[in-house]
Protein backbone atom coordinates (compact mmCIF):
# COMPACT_ATOMS: atom_id res chain seq x y z
CA UNK A 1 0.00 0.00 0.00
CA UNK A 2 1.15 3.42 -0.86
CA UNK A 3 1.52 5.37 2.22
CA UNK A 4 3.03 8.75 0.63
CA UNK A 5 1.28 9.90 -2.61
CA UNK A 6 2.89 12.74 -4.62
CA UNK A 7 1.14 14.40 -7.43
CA UNK A 8 2.84 16.45 -10.16
CA UNK A 9 4.77 18.46 -7.37
CA UNK A 10 6.16 21.52 -8.52
CA UNK A 11 8.23 24.31 -6.30
CA UNK A 12 9.94 27.27 -7.87
CA UNK A 13 11.37 29.44 -4.73
CA UNK A 14 11.02 32.74 -5.29
CA UNK A 15 14.24 34.58 -7.16
CA UNK A 16 14.68 30.57 -8.83
CA UNK A 17 14.89 30.70 -12.08
CA UNK A 18 14.60 26.85 -12.87
CA UNK A 19 11.75 24.97 -10.35
CA UNK A 20 13.57 23.25 -7.61
CA UNK A 21 10.98 20.29 -8.03
CA UNK A 22 9.51 20.16 -11.62
CA UNK A 23 5.99 17.84 -12.04
CA UNK A 24 7.54 15.18 -9.84
CA UNK A 25 5.18 12.41 -9.22
CA UNK A 26 5.96 9.51 -7.01
CA UNK A 27 4.63 6.41 -4.79
CA UNK A 28 6.26 5.64 -1.19
CA UNK A 29 4.72 2.65 0.25
CA UNK A 30 6.02 1.22 3.93
CA UNK A 31 9.36 0.23 4.92
CA UNK A 32 12.22 2.23 3.72
CA UNK A 33 12.75 4.36 1.26
CA UNK A 34 16.23 6.10 -0.18
CA UNK A 35 15.70 8.93 -1.65
CA UNK A 36 18.95 9.83 -3.61
CA UNK A 37 20.61 13.22 -6.02
CA UNK A 38 23.44 15.59 -5.95
CA UNK A 39 23.17 18.53 -4.06
CA UNK A 40 20.92 20.97 -4.97
CA UNK A 41 18.80 18.07 -6.37
CA UNK A 42 15.62 18.97 -5.14
CA UNK A 43 15.36 16.27 -1.51
CA UNK A 44 15.26 18.60 1.13
CA UNK A 45 12.66 20.78 -0.70
CA UNK A 46 10.63 17.29 -1.37
CA UNK A 47 11.12 16.28 2.42
CA UNK A 48 10.05 19.89 3.95
CA UNK A 49 7.01 19.90 1.64
CA UNK A 50 5.93 16.63 2.85
CA UNK A 51 6.35 17.88 6.34
CA UNK A 52 4.50 21.11 5.58
CA UNK A 53 7.32 23.35 6.32
CA UNK A 54 7.14 24.43 2.75
CA UNK A 55 4.47 24.77 0.02
CA UNK A 56 3.93 23.41 -3.52
CA UNK A 57 3.56 25.88 -6.39
CA UNK A 58 1.61 23.59 -8.22
CA UNK A 59 0.55 19.96 -7.09
CA UNK A 60 -0.95 17.87 -4.78
CA UNK A 61 0.38 15.16 -2.02
CA UNK A 62 -1.33 12.85 0.31
CA UNK A 63 0.06 10.87 3.21
CA UNK A 64 -2.24 7.99 4.39
CA UNK A 65 -5.10 9.79 2.52
CA UNK A 66 -4.67 13.03 4.15
CA UNK A 67 -3.73 16.02 2.23
CA UNK A 68 -0.94 18.29 2.58
CA UNK A 69 -3.34 20.78 2.66
CA UNK A 70 -4.01 19.56 6.35
CA UNK A 71 -1.05 20.45 7.98
CA UNK A 72 -2.17 20.03 11.70
CA UNK A 73 -2.96 16.33 10.54
CA UNK A 74 -0.21 15.53 8.20
CA UNK A 75 2.34 16.93 11.15
CA UNK A 76 0.50 14.72 13.44
CA UNK A 77 1.41 11.99 11.36
CA UNK A 78 5.13 12.47 10.58
CA UNK A 79 8.18 13.07 12.58
CA UNK A 80 11.36 14.57 11.06
CA UNK A 81 14.24 14.86 11.11
CA UNK A 82 16.00 17.71 9.02
CA UNK A 83 19.30 18.15 7.70
CA UNK A 84 22.16 19.49 10.62
CA UNK A 85 19.92 19.16 13.38
CA UNK A 86 20.43 20.95 16.23
CA UNK A 87 18.88 21.84 20.09
CA UNK A 88 19.62 24.03 22.78
CA UNK A 89 23.33 23.33 23.88
CA UNK A 90 22.49 23.73 27.34
CA UNK A 91 19.63 21.63 28.27
CA UNK A 92 19.50 17.84 28.91
CA UNK A 93 19.00 15.24 26.95
CA UNK A 94 16.06 14.36 28.26
CA UNK A 95 14.83 17.99 29.52
CA UNK A 96 15.23 18.81 25.57
CA UNK A 97 13.38 15.43 24.70
CA UNK A 98 10.20 16.50 27.80
CA UNK A 99 9.91 20.03 26.18
CA UNK A 100 9.45 18.56 22.95
CA UNK A 101 7.02 16.23 23.66
CA UNK A 102 5.31 19.08 25.59
CA UNK A 103 5.16 20.47 22.06
CA UNK A 104 4.15 18.06 20.87
CA UNK A 105 1.17 17.32 22.70
CA UNK A 106 2.13 14.59 24.30
CA UNK A 107 0.26 13.85 27.50
CA UNK A 108 2.14 14.68 30.71
CA UNK A 109 1.90 11.30 31.97
CA UNK A 110 3.11 9.56 29.26
CA UNK A 111 6.17 11.70 29.05
CA UNK A 112 8.53 9.82 31.63
CA UNK A 113 7.61 6.85 30.21
CA UNK A 114 8.01 7.56 25.98
CA UNK A 115 11.19 8.98 26.52
CA UNK A 116 12.69 6.63 28.79
CA UNK A 117 11.56 4.40 25.61
CA UNK A 118 13.09 6.38 23.01
CA UNK A 119 16.81 6.72 24.74
CA UNK A 120 16.59 3.01 25.16
CA UNK A 121 16.03 2.27 21.37
CA UNK A 122 18.42 5.06 20.63
CA UNK A 123 20.78 3.50 23.02
CA UNK A 124 21.07 6.86 24.46
CA UNK A 125 20.26 5.70 27.81
CA UNK A 126 23.40 6.73 29.78
CA UNK A 127 23.27 10.20 28.51
CA UNK A 128 19.86 10.96 30.08
CA UNK A 129 20.89 14.40 32.05
CA UNK A 130 24.18 14.85 29.78
CA UNK A 131 23.96 18.13 27.81
CA UNK A 132 23.08 18.49 23.81
CA UNK A 133 26.66 20.31 23.31
CA UNK A 134 28.40 17.50 25.30
CA UNK A 135 26.82 14.82 22.82
CA UNK A 136 29.09 13.67 19.71
CA UNK A 137 27.69 14.13 16.16
CA UNK A 138 26.61 10.41 15.97
CA UNK A 139 24.57 11.07 19.56
CA UNK A 140 23.14 14.18 18.49
CA UNK A 141 21.96 12.53 15.46
CA UNK A 142 20.59 9.49 17.33
CA UNK A 143 18.59 12.54 19.53
CA UNK A 144 17.47 13.70 16.47
CA UNK A 145 15.95 10.49 15.44
CA UNK A 146 14.44 10.31 19.10
CA UNK A 147 12.84 13.77 18.58
CA UNK A 148 11.53 12.66 15.60
CA UNK A 149 9.45 9.79 16.85
CA UNK A 150 8.47 11.79 20.10
CA UNK A 151 4.69 11.83 18.58
CA UNK A 152 4.50 7.76 17.08
CA UNK A 153 4.57 8.93 14.15
CA UNK A 154 3.42 6.57 11.32
CA UNK A 155 5.94 8.43 9.03
CA UNK A 156 9.51 9.24 9.50
CA UNK A 157 11.40 11.64 7.22
CA UNK A 158 15.24 12.08 7.68
CA UNK A 159 17.32 14.50 5.71
CA UNK A 160 20.66 13.41 5.16
CA UNK A 161 21.17 11.70 8.50
CA UNK A 162 24.70 10.20 8.31
CA UNK A 163 26.87 13.57 6.78
CA UNK A 164 29.97 14.34 9.27
CA UNK A 165 29.26 10.51 11.17
CA UNK A 166 32.11 8.28 11.32
CA UNK A 167 32.05 4.87 9.60
CA UNK A 168 30.77 2.72 13.13
CA UNK A 169 28.24 5.49 13.96
CA UNK A 170 27.35 5.33 10.53
CA UNK A 171 26.49 1.59 10.55
CA UNK A 172 24.90 2.12 13.91
CA UNK A 173 22.37 4.88 12.93
CA UNK A 174 21.78 3.06 9.41
CA UNK A 175 20.31 -0.13 11.20
CA UNK A 176 18.64 1.86 13.94
CA UNK A 177 16.38 3.14 10.89
CA UNK A 178 15.83 -0.11 9.62
CA UNK A 179 14.04 -1.23 12.69
CA UNK A 180 11.98 1.92 12.72
CA UNK A 181 11.10 0.85 8.94
CA UNK A 182 9.89 -2.61 9.73
CA UNK A 183 6.14 -0.84 10.94
CA UNK A 184 6.58 2.29 9.61
CA UNK A 185 7.24 4.36 6.23
CA UNK A 186 10.99 5.69 7.21
CA UNK A 187 12.04 8.29 3.82
CA UNK A 188 15.61 9.12 3.90
CA UNK A 189 17.51 11.35 1.93
CA UNK A 190 21.31 10.95 1.00
CA UNK A 191 24.01 11.65 -1.57
CA UNK A 192 25.92 8.97 -0.15
CA UNK A 193 24.99 5.55 -1.86
CA UNK A 194 26.45 3.12 0.76
CA UNK A 195 23.75 4.87 3.48
CA UNK A 196 20.73 3.06 1.31
CA UNK A 197 22.56 0.13 -0.25
CA UNK A 198 22.68 -2.27 2.71
CA UNK A 199 18.99 -1.13 4.33
CA UNK A 200 17.02 0.04 1.35
CA UNK A 201 14.99 -1.78 -1.28
CA UNK A 202 12.95 0.94 -3.21
CA UNK A 203 14.34 4.32 -4.05
CA UNK A 204 14.17 7.21 -6.33
CA UNK A 205 16.33 9.25 -7.88
CA UNK A 206 16.29 12.95 -8.22
CA UNK A 207 18.06 15.26 -10.75
CA UNK A 208 17.07 19.26 -11.15
CA UNK A 209 13.63 18.49 -9.33
CA UNK A 210 12.77 15.82 -11.82
CA UNK A 211 12.38 11.81 -10.70
CA UNK A 212 15.43 9.98 -12.97
CA UNK A 213 14.63 6.62 -11.75
CA UNK A 214 12.54 5.12 -8.99
CA UNK A 215 12.43 1.33 -8.35
CA UNK A 216 14.66 -1.41 -6.37
CA UNK A 217 17.81 -1.49 -5.93
CA UNK A 218 18.47 -4.69 -8.12
CA UNK A 219 16.48 -2.79 -10.74
CA UNK A 220 19.06 -0.37 -10.63
CA UNK A 221 21.82 -2.66 -10.83
CA UNK A 222 20.61 -4.23 -13.72
CA UNK A 223 20.88 -1.63 -15.92
CA UNK A 224 24.20 -0.89 -15.54
CA UNK A 225 25.26 -4.29 -15.58
CA UNK A 226 26.83 -4.54 -19.16
CA UNK A 227 28.30 -1.10 -18.58
CA UNK A 228 30.84 -1.61 -16.34
CA UNK A 229 34.39 -2.89 -16.95
CA UNK A 230 38.25 -3.38 -15.54
CA UNK A 231 41.48 -2.30 -17.24
CA UNK A 232 44.98 -2.59 -15.68
CA UNK A 233 47.63 -0.13 -17.03
CA UNK A 234 51.04 1.04 -15.86
CA UNK A 235 50.94 3.99 -13.30
CA UNK A 236 53.16 5.90 -16.13
CA UNK A 237 49.59 5.59 -18.15
CA UNK A 238 46.84 6.04 -15.11
CA UNK A 239 46.57 9.80 -15.59
CA UNK A 240 46.05 9.16 -19.17
CA UNK A 241 43.64 6.52 -19.02
CA UNK A 242 41.60 8.23 -15.90
CA UNK A 243 41.13 11.50 -18.65
CA UNK A 244 39.82 9.65 -21.02
CA UNK A 245 37.53 6.90 -19.32
CA UNK A 246 34.85 7.15 -16.25
CA UNK A 247 36.39 6.04 -13.65
CA UNK A 248 34.52 4.50 -10.76
CA UNK A 249 37.05 2.63 -9.06
CA UNK A 250 41.18 3.00 -8.83
CA UNK A 251 43.77 0.94 -6.72
CA UNK A 252 47.74 0.81 -7.38
CA UNK A 253 49.85 -2.19 -6.57
CA UNK A 254 52.72 -3.98 -7.66
CA UNK A 255 53.63 -0.60 -10.32
CA UNK A 256 50.12 -1.41 -12.07
CA UNK A 257 46.81 0.55 -11.51
CA UNK A 258 43.63 -1.13 -11.87
CA UNK A 259 40.77 0.30 -12.56
CA UNK A 260 36.88 -0.23 -12.68
CA UNK A 261 35.08 2.44 -15.53
CA UNK A 262 31.73 2.94 -16.54
CA UNK A 263 31.07 2.98 -20.46
CA UNK A 264 28.33 2.71 -22.93
CA UNK A 265 30.40 -0.28 -24.80
CA UNK A 266 33.84 -1.47 -24.38
CA UNK A 267 35.86 -3.96 -26.40
CA UNK A 268 36.68 -5.87 -22.20
CA UNK A 269 34.15 -7.86 -20.85
CA UNK A 270 31.32 -6.38 -18.89
CA UNK A 271 31.65 -6.83 -14.45
CA UNK A 272 28.94 -7.00 -12.29
CA UNK A 273 27.77 -3.31 -11.35
CA UNK A 274 28.09 -2.04 -7.81
CA UNK A 275 25.09 0.42 -6.73
CA UNK A 276 27.36 3.20 -6.77
CA UNK A 277 28.41 2.45 -10.61
CA UNK A 278 24.90 2.34 -11.10
CA UNK A 279 24.21 5.36 -9.65
CA UNK A 280 27.11 7.00 -11.56
CA UNK A 281 25.92 5.22 -14.91
CA UNK A 282 22.21 6.75 -14.76
CA UNK A 283 23.61 10.36 -14.27
CA UNK A 284 26.12 10.25 -17.13
CA UNK A 285 23.39 9.00 -19.46
CA UNK A 286 21.31 11.40 -18.38
CA UNK A 287 23.75 14.40 -18.88
CA UNK A 288 24.54 12.88 -22.16
CA UNK A 289 28.28 12.12 -21.91
CA UNK A 290 27.89 8.77 -23.68
CA UNK A 291 25.74 10.51 -26.76
N1 LIG B 1 14.70 28.61 0.64
C1 LIG B 1 15.19 28.60 -0.60
N2 LIG B 1 15.15 29.70 -1.37
C2 LIG B 1 15.63 29.69 -2.64
N3 LIG B 1 16.17 28.62 -3.23
C3 LIG B 1 16.25 27.48 -2.49
C4 LIG B 1 15.77 27.40 -1.15
N4 LIG B 1 15.96 26.13 -0.69
C5 LIG B 1 16.55 25.47 -1.69
N5 LIG B 1 16.72 26.26 -2.77
C6 LIG B 1 17.29 25.85 -4.08
O1 LIG B 1 16.48 24.79 -4.57
C7 LIG B 1 17.29 23.79 -5.19
C8 LIG B 1 17.08 22.45 -4.51
O2 LIG B 1 17.62 22.55 -3.19
P1 LIG B 1 17.46 21.38 -2.10
O3 LIG B 1 18.04 21.90 -0.82
O4 LIG B 1 16.07 20.92 -2.10
O5 LIG B 1 18.40 20.24 -2.73
P2 LIG B 1 19.04 18.96 -2.04
O6 LIG B 1 18.92 17.85 -3.02
O7 LIG B 1 18.45 18.76 -0.69
O8 LIG B 1 20.56 19.40 -1.91
P3 LIG B 1 21.64 19.02 -0.78
O9 LIG B 1 22.01 17.57 -1.02
O10 LIG B 1 22.77 19.96 -1.08
O11 LIG B 1 21.02 19.26 0.55
C9 LIG B 1 18.73 24.31 -5.14
O12 LIG B 1 19.00 24.98 -6.34
C10 LIG B 1 18.69 25.29 -3.97
O13 LIG B 1 19.65 26.30 -4.14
Amino acid sequence: MNTIQINHITKTYRQMTSPALDNLTLEIGTGMFGLLGKNGAGKSTLMKILTTLEYPTRGTATIYGIPLTRPQEIRNLVGYLPQNFTFYPNMSVSDALAYLATLANVPVREQHHRIDDLLARVNLIDKTNTKVKNLSGGMLQRLGIAQALINNPRVLIVDEPTAGLDPEERIRFRNLLADFATDRTVLLSTHIVSDIETTTNHIGILNHGQLLFTGTTNDLIVQANDHVYEATTSVAKATDFKQTHQVSEQVTYDGQTHFRFIAETATDKPVHATLEEAYIYLQLQHEGVFS
